[in-house]
């Protein structure tokens, strides 16, 4: 029964140029989101998209397959192993490799260090790392702008701030990165994905998606070879799996002398519940090792580019930024100290956050394959190719599919007509009840962006604390805007989707702004 195979060819999908490819090309040439845009509009919230050499596979944006596939059989639904293994080469075997039991042990060990009170504990150090990214752009408009403002690419700054950030509350760490300071570690990282992934070629695209259908020993063939992207993972896997070695012998030793002012950052939070752990439940060395080099990627890009789109979207907006600036002085008045309790009465500010997260998801489509055969509901059914109603999915396994994330977030059916719309009011409508959103898809707010059950973000409160606190203390020193006769800005596809401009892509990440001092 396992290896009957069901074909989903009577779903309609879009138009296919290259047989080789597949629509591979259109979805990662163009800018995120605009394919699925224009195809879930036209085919619905599912439709079959074509891998290489006419491999059926299929789309889903649909809230309730999302939901099935997250949550109710998630045990059905794996990483495929070109995901595992390139996870495995550059952060190796932690939670993000991790299958079934396996994960969910990973999991347990290190839930405590991300619960509510510990991550809004974290608030302190991201407003000492915010204060001092603040304190840079203030040079840099004393020593290089005209005195009151500059241009300041900002996602090369943000980068370097969240991965400051990340060293600071998840480690305990001064990584420097703002200050150029030239530690190993932090370099390894910065900017890793954009390098080893960034705005592939149809070469490129054919290279990757050719090796998902490789068996894992294959990867440890290749991964031998000389290539400029393999040579950055290796780099990244030496220096991370070094420094990781010595802070997290460094925190055992602080618990076995039972060490007073134990450190509450995320790394010791994890090693101390390690070590209470029962014996089949623990994590070994290269385990925790996996883990911190795990929080560093999975945690620096994700937010320091999800920054950059929020400081995009408002400086097209002007009056956004003056009403998040009349809440901060409503709500602290001229204090400049605060806590998490009035940072979360900021309403409007976090509904601002919501709908950058909505409009830009930066990790915008994950994919997955199933293990075993599964029928997959969806919410509203679709029209088949010969016009019948479908409202079900039986796959076989070994189905892959891709969770357009940036498709359901912008889902008529889920959000309203006004899906595609740049709206914070939207958020305090739904908190008063004036509006609602049609799925039980998300772990935060319904948002896909952090997608939900076995293997959601586990730091997606980490991250929205974080952009809290950097858009309060940005909005509240600096009005800023888009350079006059500047490039447009295009949303890439890359591991996690960035911001880069027209005609520069080749330049990889940037986000030039003109910050202005406020009086
Ligand atoms: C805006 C910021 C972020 C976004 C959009 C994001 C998104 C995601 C997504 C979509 C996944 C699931 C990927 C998959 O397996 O399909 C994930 C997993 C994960 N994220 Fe995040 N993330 C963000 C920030 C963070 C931060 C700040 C941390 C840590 C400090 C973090 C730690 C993790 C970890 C450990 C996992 C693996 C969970 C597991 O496999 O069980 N993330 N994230």
């Amino acid at each position: 029964r396992r290896w009957k195979y069901v074909s989903i060819a009577y779903i309609q999908g879009p138009h296919v140029d290259s047989f080789i490819l597949g629509n591979f090309p259109e979805y990662f040439q163009n800018e995120v989101g605009q394919c699925e845009f224009e195809w879930q509009e036209r085919l619905g919230a599912v439709y079959r998209i074509k891998g290489l050499f006419g491999e059926d596979r299929l789309m889903i944006a649909d809230p309730k397959a999302l939901q099935h596939v997250y949550q109710t059989a998630s045990t059905q639904w794996l990483k495929p192993t070109i995901r595992r293994e390139i996870t495995r080469m550059y952060i190796g075997r932690g939670i993000a490799w991790a299958e079934g039991e396996d994960h969910r042990r990973h999991r347990r060990i290190m839930m405590p260090a991300f619960g509510n009170i510990e991550s809004r504990g974290m608030m302190p150090l991201f407003r000492e790392t915010a204060d001092r990214m603040c304190g840079h752009w203030k040079d840099i408009i004393s020593t290089l702008g005209d005195g009151k403002s500059a241009s300041i690419d900002v996602a090369d700054w943000l980068s370097r701030a969240t991965l400051d950030a990340i060293g600071e509350a998840a480690f305990g760490i001064q990584f420097g990165t703002m200050e150029n300071k030239d530690d190993k570690l932090a370099r390894s990282y910065y900017s890793l994905l954009m390098q080893a992934f960034g705005l592939p070629t149809r070469v490129k695209i054919f290279a990757q998606q050719i090796s998902a259908y490789f068996p894992a020993w294959v990867f440890r063939l290749l991964e031998r070879l000389p290539s400029r992207s393999l040579e950055r993972l290796r780099e990244v896997a030496y220096e991370g799996n070094r420094v990781a070695e010595e802070l997290v012998q460094r925190k055992m030793e602080a618990l076995r002398i039972g060490s007073e002012a134990l450190d509450k950052d995320v790394m010791s939070l994890l090693v101390e519940a390690n070590l209470s752990a029962t014996p089949e439940n623990k994590l070994n060395n290269e385990e925790l090792y996996a883990q911190m080099r795990t929080i560093l990627v999975a945690g620096h890009e994700t937010s320091g580019n999800t920054l950059a789109f929020i400081l995009y979207e408002l400086s097209k907006n002007p009056s956004i930024q003056t009403r998040i600036l009349e809440e901060i002085h409503s709500t602290l008045g001229v204090s400049q100290e605060y806590t998490m309790a009035q940072l979360d009465r900021m309403h409007y500010t976090l509904a601002v956050i919501k709908e950058v997260l909505r409009v830009h998801p930066v990790v915008y489509g994950p994919f997955l394959v199933a293990k075993e055969p599964d029928v997959i509901p969806l919410s509203k059914p679709i029209i088949s190719i010969d016009g019948k109603p479908i409202s079900t999915i039986p796959v076989s396994a070994g189905q892959y599919i891709h969770i357009s994330l940036a498709g359901y977030n912008r889902l008529k059916d889920v959000w309203g007509e006004d899906a595609h719309e740049f709206l914070p009011e939207r958020w305090l409508e739904i908190e008063e009840g004036r509006r609602e959103i049609h799925s039980l898809f998300g772990v935060y707010s319904n948002l896909g962006n952090f997608v939900s059950g076995a293997i959601s973000c586990l730091g997606w409160r980490f991250a929205v604390i974080e952009m809290q606190v950097f858009l309060v203390e940005i909005v509240r020193n600096f009005q800023f805007s888009l350079p006059p006769n500047g490039k447009r800005v295009i949303r890439a596809t890359s591991g996690v989707m960035a911001p880069v401009l027209e005609g520069e892509v080749e330049k990889g990440k940037q986000l030039p702004l003109v910050m202005e001092l406020r009086d």
